[in-house]
């Protein structure tokens, strides 16, 4: 098959600002030999007719059969557009996301214009800043490593008197000098209690997908979540090391063979996007100057960690609407819940937010379903295969006691959390029928907390994916010349 690219002249035109190779005549390509590479194997004639739309033409060209391409053609202009393919095809991503029900443009434009704004306001209610959890506990899978070392990684609690009085544990909350985790003490029946009068609607239930941390309430401290913004904090090395890897390797998520399930794809997928999410948090909120305590983006680490690597950005826009779709479903639960604190305005107003999100018009126009969960599940070892992905899901989310760094583990342990959470929502085990399961889905309040704050998460990271990019490129374009200028000396 022979398929004419538009965007070779200019591609080429931008590689003769390096070299002298803006008369080179390529304009038409075979794709057979690139495109079975990328795919394994011919397509069926519906992918044949989505590769041929267009859709994914910028990727496969620009990362394939371009640079192979040309390399036989003239192979001293490789690198130079090596260098421009992966730069063009770090942010431009087009089309439909994989799995999606909407595309990267429209999530684009409705996270920028709807969704970012109101979930900014949404977190900073007093129902949604404050997150309970257990921050001392012991890895239960090695002894701890942690490796930080600043300051910036310590979680700061919050005083007694900070959050709502409504909060507040009557009895058995953990001193804030008493660092230790302190096992073996009976289940707290107090918390529970409080929780059923404060929060009418909101239930002590089990979620199927997470660890369960709140086994006794005495060890569980609140941490008002604006004083504790996720971002760099110096964790880094083996320790940080060894939890992707255990949570990659040990569950067999990376290079899953071609006919890994579509489930296991999407576990993996959930994960990588949260991992490029983080990363972003980390470049966009990087400690420049540690001496003048002076903090800002860091374009070339967003470049290196995230942008260079397509893939990453596509995960981080999957899980962003595989959340969606989960706050969206619950959306007739959300909107009748409780969000009290101590000043009933408050609970207008938090209400009125979450009924924003979840019955938003421009949403339900452009995006009606962010995700569509009905395909899952349905092989033949549906059952097993959900019960499987459960557990490694649990196992993943107990590993985050294993986090060596307090503001690490609390944003981490919050937004697995919040996945566990979608994940229920979602997949809720105890009907077939998606509108009964609905009806069942009940939530704890701080699922409802991790959940939100989750979403909002990644959508802070698709915004600056978005908006970041074109710098972050440029510094990284600007670093190349400078070193081809020097190459060429
Ligand atoms: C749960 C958790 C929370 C953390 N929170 C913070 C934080 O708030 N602030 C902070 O400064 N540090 C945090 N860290 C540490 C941070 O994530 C990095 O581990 C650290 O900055 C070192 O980065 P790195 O470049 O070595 O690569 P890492 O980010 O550690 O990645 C390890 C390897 O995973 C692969 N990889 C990277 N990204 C992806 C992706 N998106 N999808 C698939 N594979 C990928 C790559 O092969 C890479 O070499 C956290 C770590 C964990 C485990």
């Amino acid at each position: 098959m022979k398929f004419k690219f538009p965007g070779l002249e200019p591609l080429l035109a931008l590689t003769s600002d390096f070299l002298s190779v803006g008369d080179n005549n390529v304009t038409h390509m075979d794709l057979e030999e690139p495109k079975n590479k990328m795919f394994g194997g011919p397509r069926e004639p519906d992918e044949e007719k989505i590769f041929v739309s267009g859709l994914y033409a910028a990727d496969v060209l620009h990362n394939l059969a371009l640079l192979e391409f040309c390399k036989e053609q003239s192979p001293e202009i490789a690198f130079p557009l090596q260098f421009v393919m992966v730069i063009l095809s770090s942010h431009k991503l087009s089309g439909i996301i994989e799995d999606c029900c909407c595309d990267y443009k429209t999530v684009d434009t409705l996270n920028n214009q709807v969704l970012h704004l109101l979930l900014q306001d949404l977190v900073r209610t007093p129902f949604f800043r404050y997150f309970k959890t257990r921050l001392w506990c012991d890895c239960p899978f090695w002894p701890d490593d942690g490796m930080c070392r600043l300051r910036d990684c310590s979680v700061c609690e919050c005083p007694d008197n900070e959050f709502p009085k409504i909060f507040k544990v009557p009895a058995g909350h953990l001193p804030t000098d008493d660092l230790t985790c302190q096992e073996g003490k009976p289940q707290a029946i107090v918390d529970r209690t409080l929780d059923k009068k404060a929060f009418r609607g909101w239930m002590e239930t089990d979620n199927p997908w997470t660890y369960d941390d709140e086994r006794d309430n005495s060890e569980m401290t609140y941490v008002n979540l604006l004083l504790n913004p996720e971002r760099y904090t110096g964790y880094t090395g083996p320790s940080a090391q060894r939890i992707w890897d255990t949570i990659y390797q040990k569950h067999s998520l990376k290079d899953l063979p071609g006919d890994a399930s579509p489930e296991r794809r999407v576990l993996y997928k959930l994960i990588s996007g949260l991992h490029s999410s983080i990363s972003v948090h980390i470049a966009r909120d990087y400690l420049l100057d540690e001496g003048k305590n002076l903090w800002g983006p860091n374009p070339t680490l967003l470049y290196e960690r995230v942008l260079k690597h397509p893939d990453r950005v596509r995960n981080l826009y999957f899980t962003f609407l595989f959340v969606l779709r989960a706050v969206t479903k619950a959306g007739d639960y959300l909107s009748q819940a409780e969000y009290s604190t101590d000043n009933s305005l408050e609970h207008q107003n938090t209400l009125a937010l979450v009924n924003q999100l979840v019955n938003n018009n421009r949403l339900r126009s452009a995006c009606p379903v962010p995700y569509d969960e009905a395909k899952m599940w349905k092989g033949e070892n549906g059952r097993e295969l959900k019960s499987q992905i459960q557990s490694q899901f649990r196992n993943i989310s107990a590993l985050m006691d294993c986090v060596g760094c307090e503001k690490c583990r609390l944003w981490g342990k919050l937004q697995i959390l919040g996945l566990g959470t979608a994940l229920k929502i979602l997949f809720s085990e105890d009907s077939n029928d998606p509108v009964e399961q609905l009806g069942q889905v009940q939530l704890q309040r701080n699922e409802v907390i991790a959940l939100i704050n989750l979403l909002n998460r990644l959508s802070e990271s698709v915004q600056a994916v978005h908006s970041l990019a074109p710098e972050a490129e440029k510094v990284v374009k600007d670093g190349q010349i400078t070193a081809l200028s020097l190459q060429s000396v």
